[in-house]
C-alpha cells in the first residue's frame, strides 16, 4: 500500500508539470474550464484509494437547515483542509479533517495547474442514481471569490446542469438556456469567477446512472 500511495504522489507531481488542455465553455458572467486531468488507469487508483480509505461524516454532519428545517443530504459528505479550517454552507458547518498524504499532494497538482493556492476541499460520494445535490451557487462569504473552485470527478459519470440566476423559476427576467456537462471520470472542471456569483449548479437523480461517484471540490477559504 505504501509504495502505490507513493506512486500515487510521483503521479500527482507528473501531472503538475503538463499543460491541461481544456475546453472553454463560456456565457452571460459563465466561464468554465473542462477536460480529463487524471488518466484512466490513475483515475481508477484515486477511486480506489478514497473508497477504501475516507470515512465521510456521521450524525449532525449529514444534516443541512433549509427554512429552518432539518433535512438528511441525499449524498455522502466530508471535508478536509488546514489545520482548524471550516466550511459554512446551508446552515451547517463542516470542520476540515487534517490532509492526508494522498489529498494533500493532489491539491497541490491542483495547485500548480490552476495557479491559485487551496487549503480546502469538499468531498461528496453519491452512493447511487438517486443521491443528488440540489441547485445552489457556490458563493458563500468566507469563500474567496477570485479563485476558481475546481471540480474533480471520478467514478460513475453524471450530469451537472447549470442555470443562469435571473433565467429560474417563475419570475424569470431573462432566458438564456441552462448549460449540460456530463462529468467523466477523471475530470476537472474550474468554475471560474463570476460564475458562481450568477449561476446555479445542480447534480439531478439519475436512474440510468447506477454506480459510485465522487465529486472533490477545492476552495479556497478566507482566513
Ligand atoms: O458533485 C458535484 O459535481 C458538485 C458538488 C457541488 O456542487 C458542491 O459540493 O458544492
Ligand atoms: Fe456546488
Amino acid at each position: 500500500m505504501e509504495t502505490k500511495l507513493d506512486e500515487l504522489q510521483q503521479t500527482f507531481l507528473k501531472i503538475s508539470k503538463t499543460k491541461l488542455s481544456l475546453t472553454k465553455i463560456s456565457g452571460d458572467r459563465l466561464d468554465l474550464d473542462y477536460g480529463i486531468v487524471l488518466p484512466k488507469t490513475v483515475a481508477n487508483q484515486v477511486f480506489k484509494y478514497l473508497e477504501e480509505t475516507i470515512e465521510y461524516y456521521q450524525g449532525e454532519l449529514t444534516q443541512v437547515r433549509i427554512f429552518g428545517k432539518f433535512h438528511k443530504i441525499p449524498r455522502q459528505q466530508v471535508a478536509f483542509g488546514d489545520d482548524g479550517l471550516k466550511y459554512t454552507f446551508s446552515g451547517v458547518t463542516v470542520p476540515a479533517k487534517p490532509w492526508t498524504n494522498v489529498l494533500e499532494s493532489l491539491r497541490n497538482m491542483v495547485g500548480c495547474l490552476t495557479g491559485h493556492h487551496y487549503n480546502f476541499v469538499l468531498i461528496n460520494r453519491y452512493r447511487n442514481g438517486k443521491d443528488h445535490i440540489g441547485e445552489h451557487r457556490d458563493a458563500e462569504k468566507d469563500l474567496d471569490r477570485n479563485s476558481p473552485i475546481v471540480s474533480i470527478s471520478l467514478g460513475q459519470q453524471r450530469n451537472f446542469i447549470l442555470k443562469h440566476g435571473e433565467s429560474r423559476g417563475k419570475n424569470k427576467s431573462k432566458s438564456i438556456r441552462p448549460v449540460k456537462l456530463a462529468l467523466e471520470h477523471g475530470s476537472i472542471l474550474l468554475m471560474n469567477p463570476p460564475t458562481n456569483e450568477i449561476w446555479y449548479h445542480s447534480l439531478p437523480p439519475c436512474k440510468t446512472a447506477p454506480g459510485v461517484r465522487i465529486n472533490l471540490t477545492f476552495r479556497k477559504i478566507i482566513v
